[in-house]
């Protein structure tokens, strides 16, 4: 495990532009790491069936020697050339087979690389710290990942497998050669070179598209998403929104075309230059073995069979060369991935249930927290103390700090100055685990059952989700749904149905009540209650709770006015505190706006 764990700022300073093939060695093996872990068993399947096709190309050039020798031979008869004939036939037959498995393994090799890829990737996102989901560069990170995860990883399997099988057959073709008249070699050798040059910088050029149009494919996604998503599509249609959007995405799609065009033009370039030297350079490679023929230093069967040889090699040249450039180019994805998977390190996982003792106080210390990328602290020199079984509540106007505190105890964020302390122990290292449930403002609508809605991982125990249903007021409603708690709630996948924003903000309560934490943190836990709702919760609140500590965040003061005690918030930090009794008898900012409010009601 790493000492400290890597960030992308990190990321970002050990960036280096790959200016040259130095690198290739260790993406590769990267690469190959990542299919062997994924799938050896068709990998090698899938290899050993190139590496047979690319060698049976040899062999049927060899057969056809013997074919023409026997053909030409004096007194050839069928039946001298019966056995190459049917060599030839199986040899085919055999080549067609192997061609058939191989693309069964390769389907298969590339779905098993994806999965794989995608699960480290998930893997990474779920342990790394939530800071990192602050800044824009971890998602184009992610998003590159994602890529050298996905469509890159085919890339790759499809370069190793061409590469695998056009080696074997220009192996096999240079095998023939040098059999026949090994004085072609060096000039072949040299129709390799241009294309080589032009490969190696076609694939830095196309990288270096896909890096530069990252942020621009995200954010043209982004203007699909709100399209196709149901929650933004009912906002399309309230604001007329479809023109401008629309207009949006063909701009970005125009930037992306035009960047694309001028990496594609160069790369055209490149290669129709590439191309033409290494025509030239064939062209004196047959004429070489025309010479070699007319000054009768090969035979006519062996000068065709050079030949079919040389033109066989200049085509399979040409597809180790594009072999080569998907490998690079794929591996500089994988790179990407590598890099990404790195963020994990270093990491402790976060909710594996690991149980701290329970505590007697939560203090935070002199804590301050500013978000990545924010110049202005979002909290500052915020004191704080939770004594076991209280009620707690946070209130402050908009902006001024309450989710954040609340984040910070919930550990969900690491103060970026004081400490939060568990009856004294600093907890900066501690994970998110199951002593405290924090539900959010913005709560999760999962598109899942009922059941598993409040008891997620541990849904299984039904009486318990329940129980939490009814302590949520939730039973009710979901107890009449068509398939009771096993209806999938929301409306995306097939039998779903919906609820109202109130219901949706039970189900999360019950998610509350459920998880049984000693610790617990409800962010605005009533604002889409109807008002009867709300009071019977508040009513209740002690009673549902009983002996856990619960941080309360609310704009509605007549909610928090039982609280054991009442911190109130302003521009980050904590400007009074008390109970309600204290506090209105400060005639401070909290009884300003208790009166504000009261009076807004009568
Ligand atoms: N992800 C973020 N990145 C940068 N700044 C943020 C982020 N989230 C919140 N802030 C800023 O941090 C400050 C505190 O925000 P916070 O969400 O904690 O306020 P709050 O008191 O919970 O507000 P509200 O009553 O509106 O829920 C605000 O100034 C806000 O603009």
């Amino acid at each position: 495990m790493a000492e400290k764990p890597l960030t992308i700022e990190d990321l970002i300073k050990s960036d280096e532009e790959p200016k040259d093939w130095r690198q290739f060695p260790r993406l590769m093996r990267a690469s190959f790491r990542l299919v062997w872990r994924a799938a050896r068993r068709e990998f090698v399947l899938t290899t050993t069936l190139q590496i047979f096709s690319g060698v049976a190309m040899a062999g049927q050039l060899l057969i056809g020697r013997e074919l023409l020798t026997a053909l030409f031979a004096e007194g050839a008869t069928l039946a001298s050339l019966a056995p190459w004939v049917a060599a030839a036939l199986a040899l085919a037959t055999l080549m067609r087979f192997a061609a058939f498995a191989e693309q069964e393994q390769s389907t298969i090799l590339r779905e098993l690389v994806q999965q794989h890829a995608q699960g480290r990737i998930i893997d990474v996102t779920a342990r790394i710290a939530l800071e990192e989901f602050e800044s824009a560069e971890f998602f184009n990170r992610l998003r590159r990942a994602t890529m050298g995860s996905g469509m890159r990883t085919m890339q790759l399997v499809q370069g190793i497998v061409m590469l695998a099988r056009s080696s074997a057959a220009a192996v096999g073709s240079l095998v023939v050669l040098v059999l026949l008249q090994p004085l072609l070699l060096p000039l072949l050798a040299l129709t390799a070179l241009p294309l080589w040059l032009v490969t190696k910088r076609n694939s830095r050029a196309s990288f270096r598209f896909f890096v530069g149009a990252t942020p621009l494919d995200r954010a043209r996604d982004y203007i699909v998403g709100l399209f196709t998503e149901r929650d933004s599509a009912k906002e399309v249609r309230a604001f007329t929104l479809a023109p401008y959007l629309r207009a949006r995405y063909e701009e970005l799609g125009e930037r992306r075309i035009e960047e694309l065009r001028k990496t594609t033009r160069a790369m055209m370039k490149r290669s129709m230059a590439g191309s033409a030297a290494s025509a030239v350079l064939a062209v004196a490679t047959f004429g070489a073995l025309a010479w070699m023929f007319l000054t009768g230093r090969l035979d006519l069967a062996s000068a065709g069979i050079a030949a079919a040889a040389l033109m066989q090699l200049t085509a399979t040249v040409g597809s180790v060369g594009v072999g080569v450039a998907q490998l690079y180019e794929a591996a500089l994805f994988v790179r990407d991935y590598d890099d990404f998977l790195k963020l994990g390190e270093g990491h402790q996982v976060r909710d594996d249930g690991r149980v701290l003792p329970p505590f007697e106080q939560i203090r935070a210390e002199g804590v301050a927290f500013s978000y990545p990328g924010s110049a202005v602290p979002a909290l500052k020199g915020v004191d704080l103390t939770l004594r076991a079984g209280d009620v707690i509540a946070l209130v402050g106007e908009n902006g001024s700090g309450k989710t954040t505190l609340a984040k910070l105890l919930a550990h969900l964020y690491r103060p970026t100055d004081g400490k939060i302390t568990w009856d004294g122990a600093d907890t900066a290292q501690s994970p998110q685990h199951e002593q405290i449930t924090l539900i959010f403002q913005d709560f999760m609508q999962y598109q899942l059952t009922a059941r598993e809605n409040i008891g997620l991982s541990r849904a299984d125990d039904l009486d318990a989700v329940r129980q939490a249903a009814r302590e949520a007021d939730a039973d009710t409603f979901l107890s009449g749904l068509q398939d009771g708690y096993e209806t999938i709630l929301g409306k995306e996948f097939l039998g779903g149905t919906d609820l109202s924003i109130g219901q949706w903000q039970r189900v999360a309560l019950a998610r509350a009540f459920f998880r049984k934490a000693p610790f617990i943190v409800l962010d605005e836990p009533t604002a889409a209650l109807d008002a009867r709702a709300e009071h019977e919760l508040f009513q209740r609140i002690r009673e549902l709770f009983r002996g856990r500590t619960v941080l309360l965040i609310s704009h509605r003061f007549s909610t928090v006015r039982s609280a054991d005690h009442i911190y109130v918030l302003h521009q980050g930090e904590i400007v009074e505190h008390g109970d309600h009794d204290d506090l209105m008898a400060q005639h401070g900012r909290y009884a300003e706006l208790f009166t504000l409010q009261a009076a807004s009601y009568t």
